[in-house]
């Protein structure tokens, strides 16, 4: 087996929407949970390791990323990718800047390029700004993000104040004139000394464009999209064949459940949609966790009797307005760790009631889930949305699994979701 990717995911929901996209273009990939200590699967072109890195302190996010990062590079892998979040999430002390340095380092390179850009979800960029639809990021509802407000839209400015390395532009004139512009541009940046580049975006034409003018770049930092543009590089030195059934999964039977610790905007529509189709649902409030009332045992309580009808949801899911006031009363941290141990333990319960197929909302959140399960890693299936495929755990007893992102997602998604698994 050649392993010719190497991912490094900074959450879990992040790293399957990468894994997705690289099995839909054709590779076969697994996604671990952390750094590997079990063998992986075999017959593997790409491995993605999911970190929750994403707002932990810079430091201990460097350090987890460089342990992936080593593991990969033991492991064979040609080429690296560091995925984060379409909408740039961080803030300013990181963790992209810190987390991309240190990979820069190891990896001895002096020039990346940074593209958050996934055009399918409306993620587009260009003269360095970041739109989510028609709406500057900084006018999105990512202002409002419970732990990475984004409040700037230039993402040139954003990353220059997470680094020390000079950051530049590769405007869309350049990816408008293809591979050849793009190298000309970036040989252009690196003589004024710009190491790391954002890049604009706004087809998938141009992300096929810049995948094909980056196959010598040793590492790739990036949202999902610019993975659609890569397996055409491995195919073109023959590393790669062409994969017909790289999504191909067998689901495992059982009851279903939905658990939701997103507050985006696409998730709190999928969750009143859930609500208003006459689904149950079941509110987590964190002023309750954080008065020690045992809301766990009471959420398992209420779930367990509806289980045979299909699935309920438990959410913490409120509105911005709603996470405010938790979070002035209680603090931002706490009220996302009481929200993320309380939602990991309710799924836990549901698994020992014999839930096997799961939708979970939100990054943080399905890191903490996913973890609590003790899952290892994921099968990648095919995708529900874009950015959204079923997985199914590895190991002896299976979960399905849809990971979603907070911001993806059609609004019926909590209900539509479940035919693909007949
Ligand atoms: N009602 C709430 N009040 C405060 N924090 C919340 C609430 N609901 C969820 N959270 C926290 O907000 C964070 C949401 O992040 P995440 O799960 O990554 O969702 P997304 O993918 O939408 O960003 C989590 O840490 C979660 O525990
Ligand atoms: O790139 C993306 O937007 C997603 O893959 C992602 O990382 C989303 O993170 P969450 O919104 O925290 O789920």
């Amino acid at each position: 087996m050649t392993l010719l990717l190497g991912c490094i995911a900074d959450d879990f929901t992040g790293a399957t929407d990468l894994a997705g996209m690289l099995v839909r273009a054709g590779m076969r990939t697994v996604q671990m949970i952390g750094v590997p200590t079990t063998p992986l699967p075999r017959d593997v072109d790409a491995v993605v390791i999911a970190l929750k890195s994403r707002t932990t302190p810079p430091r201990e996010a460097v350090e987890e990323s460089l342990a992936a990062l080593q593991w990969l590079r033991d492991a064979g892998c040609r080429q690296f990718y560091f995925k984060y979040c379409s909408t740039f999430d961080s803030t300013d002390v990181g963790n992209i800047g810190p987390v991309t340095d240190a990979l820069m380092t190891a990896l001895d390179t002096r020039f990346t390029i940074a593209c958050p850009a996934f055009p399918e979800n409306k993620r587009t960029i260009f003269k360095g700004h970041l739109f989510v639809g028609d709406q500057l990021l900084s006018d999105s509802g990512m202002r409002h993000h419970p732990l990475t407000p984004m409040t700037d839209s230039n993402l040139v400015r954003v990353l220059q104040r997470q680094t020390a390395r000079k950051v530049g532009l590769i405007g869309h004139e350049a990816i408008g004139g293809g591979k050849e512009a793009i190298e000309k541009r970036i040989r252009q940046l690196q003589d004024e000394g710009v190491e790391i580049a954002i890049v604009d975006a706004i087809s998938n034409d141009d992300l096929m464009q810049i995948g094909a003018a980056c196959a010598d770049l040793p590492l790739l930092t990036a949202g999902s999209g610019i993975a659609l543009g890569l397996p055409q590089n491995f195919r073109a030195w023959g590393l790669l064949d062409t994969q017909s059934a790289a999504d191909a999964l067998t689901y495992p039977a059982g009851l279903r459940a939905v658990i939701s610790g997103s507050c985006s905007v696409a998730t709190q529509a999928q969750v009143a949609h859930f609500i208003n189709a006459g689904r149950p649902a079941f509110a987590v409030d964190p002023l309750r966790l954080a008065a020690g009332e045992d809301v766990v045992a009471e959420a398992l309580e209420w779930a367990t009797p509806l289980l045979a009808d299909g699935p309920p949801l438990i959410y913490a899911t409120a509105s911005p307005a709603r996470v405010k006031a938790a979070q002035e009363s209680i603090g931002i941290e706490r009220a996302g760790a009481l929200v993320e141990e309380a939602l990991s333990a309710i799924t836990q319960g549901l698994v020992e009631r014999g839930v096997r197929q799961l939708v979970v909302a939100g990054g943080e959140t399905s890191g903490a889930v996913v973890q609590a399960l003790n899952v290892t890693g994921l099968h990648i299936g095919p995708q529900i949305d874009p950015g959204v495929p079923w997985t199914t755990s590895i190991g002896e007893r299976p979960l399905a699994l849809a990971l979603k992102s907070g911001n993806f997602g059609t609004t019926d998604f909590f209900t539509k979701a479940w035919s693909m698994l007949r």
